[in-house]
């Protein structure tokens, strides 16, 4: 049984000088890097998904992280125009991989700015984070092209945090993970559950009860396997030393 196409983009050399903004540089091992994303893409593989490779753009330190060039809703690709300039070259290889998958494709264009990890879908909401990256203009065309697939555009202003999904996403139910203190939960249209580890907030829904976590979150997988969810639990240390998440490393595209 195949869910659908995961996209991934696997580390380049150059990962270590990715960009770092509300956390502290520290350094990356580069070879373990590689070994936790091999790891991440057989968790994927493991709970049905089709791991498919976006072509490279190792000039481009942080191109692994590759949920920040794309949207996905239904059959409709937004390539996004990533707030940092100097990840706007991701995104061709993201055009390709998404064309290759048979989906409709629009772009956000200037003066928009729109990261993908700023964009949070729940149903027919789609929360998306107002800061650093993605801009009011990103968040009126996103809203416009997603309105032709009957989805409704929350802004969220958010407070010294990277991007949307950096504190807060969504298990399979709807229920928030969050640290509320880094986003205006006021205008959140779900429930919400604060949690205590930083990278708690950070779960990806992989179908049925699969709830795709870090490792860091410990006890955060507790809850969440508490309240009746089953985590796969994947080292990405790495990653999280860049601001990276779960959510980042991949674009899920169901049925594809
Ligand atoms: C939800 N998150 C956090 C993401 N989708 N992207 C993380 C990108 C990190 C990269 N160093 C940067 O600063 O762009």
């Amino acid at each position: 049984m195949t869910r659908g196409t995961a996209l991934v983009r696997r580390p380049g050399d150059r990962l270590a000088e990715g960009l770092v903004t509300h956390i502290e540089r520290t350094d990356v091992d580069v070879a373990r890097a590689r070994r936790q994303h091999e790891a991440y893409r057989a968790a994927l593989a493991g709970a049905g998904w089709r791991v498919r490779e976006v072509d490279p753009a190792d000039q481009c330190p942080d191109a692994v992280f590759v949920e920040d060039t794309v949207v996905v809703c239904d059959d409709l690709a937004v390539l996004t125009r990533p707030g940092a300039p100097e990840r706007r070259p991701e995104v061709p290889g993201t055009e390709k991989a998404v064309r290759e998958a048979g989906l409709e494709v629009v772009r956000i264009e200037a003066p928009g700015t729109l990261d993908g990890g700023d964009v949070l879908q729940i149903g027919t909401t789609v929360h998306v984070g107002r800061g650093g990256r993605t801009n009011d203009a990103g968040i009126a065309q996103l809203a416009a092209h997603l309105a032709t697939r009957g989805r409704t555009v929350v802004p969220v202003p958010l407070r010294d945090v990277l991007h949307l999904k950096s504190a807060v996403t969504a298990l399979p139910d709807g229920t928030l993970l969050a640290l509320p203190d880094l986003l205006d939960t006021t205008v959140l249209r779900q429930p919400l559950r604060a949690v205590d580890e930083e990278a708690g907030c950070h779960v990806v829904p992989l179908g049925d009860d699969l709830v795709l976590m870090a490792a860091s979150a410990p006890r955060t997988a507790a809850l969440v396997s508490g309240l009746g969810f089953t985590p796969v639990v994947v080292d990405i240390d790495e990653y999280e030393k860049l601001e990276g998440c779960v959510t980042c490393l991949s674009v899920l595209i169901p049925h594809a």
